[in-house]
C-alpha cells in the first residue's frame, strides 16, 4: 500500500527532530486482565494533564528504577494491590510524540495480583473487554495498544 493511503505518513506530520529534541518520558503500564478477559482502566483525574480520558494505570519510571519496580510501586499506590515481578509479561509497548515530550510506555500483562483494585487517588475504575474500549476516550499513544490487545487477549 502507498505510504499515503497507509494513514502512517501525513502531509504537514510533525516529525522526531523537526523541532529540536523533546523529552522522552518513560511510564509503565499494566494491562490488568481479569478471569473473564476484561482490563481495567482507570480514568485520569482532575488537575492531571489529560484529566478524564481513560488509561492503563502505572506511572512514571523513577531514576534509578527499572519498569517493573515502578509499575509494582504505581499499582500498589494507586490501586492498593500488590503484585511482583514474575507476574509481569512484557506485552507491548508505546512511543508517542505529545506537544511538550515524547512518551515511551512500556505496557505489561498482569493476571495475578492481591488484593481488590480500588481508586485511591479518587480516580474511576472501569473493567472494560479490550472490543468496548472505543467507548472509553484514552490518550493518543495508547490507540495502537488497544488495537493489540484486541488481537492477543
Ligand atoms: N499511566 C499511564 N499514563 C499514560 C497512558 N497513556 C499516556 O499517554 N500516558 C501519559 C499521561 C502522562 O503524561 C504520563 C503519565 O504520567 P503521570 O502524571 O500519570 O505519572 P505519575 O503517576 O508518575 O504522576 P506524577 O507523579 O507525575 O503526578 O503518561 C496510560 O495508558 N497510562
Amino acid at each position: 500500500m502507498p505510504p499515503a493511503e497507509s494513514g502512517c505518513w501525513q502531509a504537514g506530520e510533525r516529525t522526531a527532530g523537526e523541532d529540536g529534541p523533546r523529552e522522552i518520558i518513560l511510564v509503565a503500564a499494566a494491562a490488568l486482565v481479569d478471569t473473564d478477559g476484561r482490563v481495567l482502566l482507570s480514568q485520569r483525574p482532575e488537575g492531571k494533564e489529560m484529566a478524564g480520558l481513560w488509561e492503563f494505570p502505572g506511572g512514571k519510571v523513577h531514576a534509578g528504577e527499572t519498569p517493573e519496580a515502578a509499575l509494582i510501586r504505581e499499582l500498589h499506590e494507586e490501586l492498593g494491590i500488590d503484585t511482583r515481578e514474575s507476574c509481569l509479561a512484557a506485552l507491548a509497548f508505546a512511543s508517542h510524540g505529545y506537544e511538550n515530550f515524547h512518551l515511551l510506555m512500556p505496557l505489561f500483562a498482569c493476571r495475578v495480583w492481591q488484593g481488590t483494585p480500588e481508586g485511591r487517588e479518587g480516580q474511576a475504575l472501569a473493567w472494560v473487554r479490550p472490543a468496548r474500549m472505543m467507548d472509553y476516550p484514552m490518550p493518543a499513544a495508547d490507540l495502537p495498544l488497544v488495537a493489540l490487545l484486541r488481537d492477543f487477549l
